[in-house]
């Protein structure tokens, strides 16, 4: 009901800002698009489910995400990705492995530390009904 939508509406604004946030630190350069299959051809062959922060952008505004939680589960898919595809002990997957645990802990930081419990429990409420 209208309620519920102005919920979910606030969520998106807060979402949209920790998105754009992450996505302005150079650190996380290379997650901010989808992986090239040009560049990695084998890239897909690999990883069954790509993820990268333009595309979660795109998942909030096409309403895809009811919680911080449902966010969160897509940063995770982000770093795993990173972490499956770059395992090597070389100095190159050492530096991604690095940058994609930087990535899920800054984002985990950001919730915690901007989202208000009592709010996220209002719309776990919220996707749990729906
Ligand atoms: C991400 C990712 N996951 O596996 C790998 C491997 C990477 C990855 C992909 C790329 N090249 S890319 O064209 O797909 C791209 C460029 C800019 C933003 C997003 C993607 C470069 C690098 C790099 O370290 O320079 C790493």
């Amino acid at each position: 009901e209208e309620e519920e939508e102005a919920t979910l509406r606030e969520l998106r604004i807060f979402l949209r800002e920790i998105c754009a946030k992450l996505a302005r630190n150079r650190t996380f350069y290379i997650f901010t698009k989808p992986v090239d299959e040009e560049e990695v051809p084998d890239y897909r062959e690999i990883i069954k489910e790509p993820m990268d922060l333009e595309s979660m952008m795109t998942k909030i505004d096409k309403h895809e995400y009811e919680c911080a939680q449902d966010f969160l589960h897509d940063i995770d898919l982000i770093c795993t990705n990173a972490l499956e595809y770059n395992p090597d002990r070389n100095p190159e997957d050492k530096v991604i492995r690095h940058r994609a645990c930087t990535l899920r802990d800054t984002a985990y930081a950001y919730i915690k530390a901007e989202m208000d419990t009592d709010f996220e429990e209002k719309c776990r409420g919220i996707r749990d009904n729906r």
